[in-house]
């Protein structure tokens, strides 16, 4: 009988969800084109490899593994972001019947998905563009999904994204119609933002735990014992920290230049399209950047005489709290963008939702995502939760302590000091703006409101 879904494209992930969805015992065909080079045939090696593929059809022709499909046909394409999903779709659309459903799983850009999902109606063919979170062991073993598109047609392909999808609570899969178009990619877009913060700020906990002159072993002890703060990128900065290469760690062998695949690139371009302050994922992203002028750095540090041992006077539990008032203020930023994208995309997203389907799974999960889960249920704005204004209130004196001995000590603090500077600035009921206000209209006529007419009429001085 005719396979129930198709999995176009046997990279890392493409095969993690192929083994996945067989030892769940659906009957899937799996297609990767013939790799002339090295005359070898992807999909057969790797049907050969693993034993739950053994019902699993392997296909190296377009056309063979189109018609060894049941229609409607499902085909989740897992192939690089960008134009090869295009040439892809082109390659595919000749043998597709009206209704048939592609599915898009890589990290797209959220316009995109929309171009497509518009293109291919045009065609009679559905497209969802849906998040997949997780890496490697994530697909294989119970992503997080985040699929975008019409929902009457999502509800096809929703019994095998939730059997193939991780549970959280209640043993609830984490996958969840997200919303209309781009929304899924979109909102996996923002989740890899957050992913970027939260590394930055784990990176910065390392620059203050080797400040304070601890080993990687001695800061993964310190990490191990922060049980009020856990997450998955918390357990592999552990796991990273305690791995040895001979005697020496091999975190000091590792090139300190950070590399990114777009999606950050993304989420700052889209934020500061939309005029949402995400001021810490702006900040991830350009210390990845930073990161890349190595040799500019060398150079600057000699020229600045950089410290680089003085120790900053704060404690290792200043460290722990500092970073957790950071990582609520990443939280609050992220599905800050998120609730401001649904309001002017009109997708009518719903946070509680979605910080449910990353509670496990995903890159974020984490416990404080856990919490959020209850807190998105009263309020789409962090910043007005009682519950979370008490935990940021409590933790202040930390983050202002560390970020302060941070700068006094020359410590490249950026993430962790842009949490303490944003909200310093959200807190601030009357602003310098009013000043910037003046100076564009000295400068260039742009004219400003006055405190004093709430008809909100721009007025303009002659100032010279
Ligand atoms: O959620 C995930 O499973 C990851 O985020 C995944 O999508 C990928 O690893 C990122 O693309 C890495 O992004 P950078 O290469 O930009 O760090």
């Amino acid at each position: 009988s005719k396979s129930q879904f198709g999995l176009f494209g046997l990279g890392v992930m493409g095969k993690s969800l192929c083994r996945n969805l067989a030892s769940k015992n659906f009957r899937i065909s799996m297609f990767n084109r013939h790799v002339e080079s090295k005359e070898v045939d992807v999909a057969v090696n790797f049907k050969n490899e693993f034993e739950e593929l053994s019902t699993a059809l392997a296909f190296d022709d377009i056309e063979f593994f189109v018609n060894s499909l049941q229609t409607p046909r499902k085909i989740m394409l897992m192939v690089n972001a960008g134009k090869t999903i295009d040439l892809v779709i082109e390659d595919i659309l000749p043998f597709l019947s009206a209704e048939d459903i592609l599915i898009d799983g890589g990290n797209s850009n959220y316009n995109k998905t929309k171009e497509r999902f518009d293109y291919l109606k045009s065609k009679n063919i559905h497209f969802i563009g849906t998040g997949v979170s997780g890496g490697e062991q994530g697909a294989l073993k119970g992503p997080s999904i985040m699929p975008g598109g019409d929902k009457e047609v999502y509800e096809k392909v929703k019994p095998f994204f939730e059997a193939i999808a991780a549970k959280g609570e209640n043993n609830l899969p984490c996958c969840s119609y997200i919303g209309p178009e781009g929304s899924g990619h979109f909102v996996k877009m923002v989740h890899n933002g957050i992913e970027y913060v939260e590394m930055q700020l784990l990176a910065e906990v390392y620059t203050l735990l080797k400040a304070l002159g601890n080993n990687p072993d001695q800061m993964a002890d310190i990490l191990e014992s922060w049980k009020e703060t856990n997450s998955y990128l918390l357990e592999i900065t552990i796991d990273i920290l305690r791995k040895k290469e001979g005697d020496d760690w091999l975190i000091h062998k590792i090139m300190d230049k950070a590399g990114n695949k777009g999606t950050g690139n993304w989420t700052t371009i889209t934020t500061a399209q939309l005029g949402v302050p995400s001021t810490m994922i702006a900040s991830a992203l350009f210390s990845r950047y930073t990161s890349f002028y190595k040799d500019e750095r060398t150079a600057a540090s000699i020229n600045f005489e950089a410290k680089d041992n003085s120790k900053p006077n704060i404690t290792n539990t200043d460290i722990l709290k500092a970073y957790q008032f950071a990582r609520i203020m990443n939280h609050y930023q992220g599905f800050k963008l998120i609730i401001e994208a649904s309001n002017s995309y009109k997708w009518e997203l719903n946070l509680s939702e979605l910080s449910r389907i990353w509670t496990n799974g995903c890159i974020i999960r984490s416990d404080l995502m856990v919490n959020l889960v209850e807190v998105f249920k009263s309020t789409d704005n962090l910043l007005t939760s009682d519950i979370i204004i008490q935990q940021l209130k409590s933790l202040k004196p930390s983050i202002k302590k560390v970020v302060s001995q941070g700068v006094l000590n020359e410590l490249p603090i950026p993430n962790l000091s842009e949490s303490i500077n944003f909200l310093n600035c959200f807190t601030t009921a009357n602003s310098s703006a009013n000043l910037i206000q003046a100076q564009r209209d000295y400068f260039g006529a742009h004219t400003y409101q006055r405190i004093d007419d709430k008809s909100n009429k721009f007025y303009h001085t002659n100032w010279i």
